[in-house]
């Protein structure tokens, strides 16, 4: 298996699903199933903060979702957690500054695909120089999904970094919504990804068709 190429990735980067069963009032699974129906391109699972799933339940939601990614022919990431990625056949992990080193994290998981979060020209240089195959940059704009962010750098952000000679997959990530997705594709990001757009919402798959038509 070979790196995955660049411009594969940012087809998949298009609408960026990420969520944890802490972000949903319905069943994640379901909800997951709605959104890949409404066109979802990739899908993150991100069990963190007050209340996430551990042990058991934890990897037994992850093998759903995961089962569900690969019926729906859509790539399965893993937040943080290159362990469970790894026992999972994750397609994928996505890690940020706070997290292991990107050039161990790619050691570990082969060709596998590996998203890092970088908020600065410096951080998404050493990113892609360690092997990132993508860069999560945001939050573009306020967030209420992540409590610890870094400050709103705004959808304009992603344009300078490709000014600065970025040209790697980049998807933009922080407060996105359907009211606000046409200033990130605007802004050079190649894909946009949400949490709460989708997973709070009455109809996560058309919520989902909603930001695919965005592109
Ligand atoms: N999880 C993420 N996914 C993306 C993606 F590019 F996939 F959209 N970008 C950024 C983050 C944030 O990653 P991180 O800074 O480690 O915080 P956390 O682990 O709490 O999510
Ligand atoms: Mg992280």
């Amino acid at each position: 298996m070979a790196r995955i190429s660049s411009s594969k990735m940012r087809e998949h980067l298009k609408v960026y699903f990420i969520a944890g069963s802490t972000n949903v009032s319905d069943p994640l699974p379901e909800v997951l199933q709605k959104a890949i129906d409404g066109g979802i391109t990739i899908f993150q699972y991100r069990e963190k903060g007050d209340g996430a799933l551990t042990g058991e339940a934890y990897v037994t939601l992850g093998k759903e979702l995961k089962e569900l990614c690969n019926k729906g022919g859509i790539p399965f990431i893993v937040n943080d957690d290159v362990e469970l990625a790894l026992a999972l056949g994750a397609d994928g992990v996505h890690i940020g500054q706070e997290d292991d080193n990107v050039l161990d994290v790619r050691q570990k998981i082969g060709d596998r695909i590996l998203g890092v979060s970088a908020h600065t020209l410096e951080e998404a240089r050493k990113a892609l120089q360690d092997g990132a195959d993508y860069l999560g940059v945001g939050p573009v704009f306020p967030t209420s999904s992540k409590n610890d962010t870094r400050e709103v750098c705004g959808p304009q952000f992603v344009a300078t970094l490709r000014g600065q000679g970025i040209d790697a997959p980049i998807v933009a990530i922080g407060g996105i919504s359907i009211t606000n997705a046409r200033e990130v594709v605007e802004g050079k990001a190649d894909g946009l990804s949400v949490i709460s757009a989708i997973s709070q919402a009455g109809d996560p798959r058309e919520a989902a068709k909603q930001l695919k038509e965005v592109w």
